[in-house]
């Protein structure tokens, strides 16, 4: 009967699906099943006998190592997670894996077993979570797609509405908490009713996605955010922007979009053109979102009224 029972807990050990070791009171493996056999390409009785730490000296002063301790010393088990504790056994899925020093993701649990008769032993439970990290790495990257989706325009690239204004409502609290100086610069494509009349919608959307990345690639700060606001209008956010540093920036902004040297056969000017107008409030300002939008979408009316393709700024502008 005792026989069987011994036959029975070996062809268990042997079948299950997960590392087990177990090392006795002087840390000597005593036991080593086929699974590590099979993982780490090491036979048991090449192990067996073996001091734990001769065989593994990279886990020395490691998380392990405090576990092993712990189990043995204290009577106290532990579960050593994957992302703190990352592979620690070099194991691999298969030769492949083996060649690219690919390890197998790992979940550790070290527990300390009493053997009757020969003192407290420690049981080292190694589980494959290959699988379940996979599937989270997946599940992450996927947020992020859904989330860079949510707050990105689908035709330009650049921040959406929705980004915008999570971005304004931010950095106008900012401002007012800190009393620094916030700037929001309008910019609307001139004349570009007739532009897509004459040259299609298509060629429109090309325009578009062009001055997009004009007006991108002149941002300096991390801070500093471009959205499209509307169809042919975009707004950028300029935190701890005054109103001299706003204007001037606006100019270069007007005078890149010249540069461009997109045609555009229905303008006075023969090329694609922006207006600009800009709103500047300091912390002390009574200004809200709304406010400030307002106040900036009244500049590039007087942008437009003014003639087109030129800067006009907020008459309370603060410098
Ligand atoms: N191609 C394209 N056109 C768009 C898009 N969104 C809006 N528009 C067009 O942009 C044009 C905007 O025209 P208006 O608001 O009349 O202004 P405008 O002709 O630019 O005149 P001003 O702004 O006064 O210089 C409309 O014809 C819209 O159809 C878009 O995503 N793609």
């Amino acid at each position: 009967m005792e026989a069987n029972r011994t036959g029975l807990l070996e062809g268990v050990l042997a079948a299950v699906n997960l590392g087990a070791i177990v090392v006795d009171s002087d840390c000597r493996i005593v036991l080593w099943n086929r699974w590590m056999e099979r993982y780490t390409g090491v036979m048991a009785d090449e192990t067996v006998g073996r001091d734990f730490f001769s065989l593994y000296p990279d886990l020395r002063g490691k998380r392990i190592d405090s576990a092993i301790v712990q189990a043995l010393r204290s009577n106290f088990p532990s579960v050593l997670s994957q992302t703190l504790n990352k592979s620690p056994f070099p194991l691999y899925a298969d030769a492949a894996a083996r060649s690219r020093d690919e390890r197998m993701q790992q979940a550790l649990a070290v527990t300390p077993v009493e053997v009757a008769g020969a003192g407290r032993h420690c049981l080292i439970q190694i589980s494959d979570v290959s699988i379940a990290v996979g599937r989270e790495k997946l599940l992450r990257d996927q947020a992020m797609v859904l989330r860079s989706q949510t707050f990105s325009d689908g035709l330009t690239g650049i921040a959406n509405r929705r980004h915008f204004d999570v971005a304004i409502d931010k950095e106008l609290r900012r401002a007012k908490r800190y009393g620094n100086h916030l700037s929001l610069l309008m910019i609307d494509i001139d004349h570009f009713k007739p532009y897509n009349d004459h040259y299609g919608h298509q060629q429109g959307d090309q325009c578009l996605i062009q001055v997009a990345g004009a007006l991108s690639a002149m941002l300096q700060r991390s801070t500093d955010l471009l959205a499209r606001y509307g169809g042919e209008e975009f707004a950028i956010v300029l935190p701890d922007t005054d109103g001299a540093a706003a204007y001037m920036l606006a100019e270069t902004m007007r005078t890149r979009v010249i540069a461009l040297d997109l045609p555009h056969e229905k303008s006075p000017d023969s090329l694609v053109t922006v207006s600009v107008g800009i709103a500047t409030m300091c912390g002390a300002d009574q200004y809200d979102v709304p406010g400030l939008i307002n106040a900036a979408d009244r500049a590039l009316y007087a942008a437009k009224h003014a003639g087109r393709n030129c800067v006009q700024a907020h008459a309370t502008i603060v410098a």
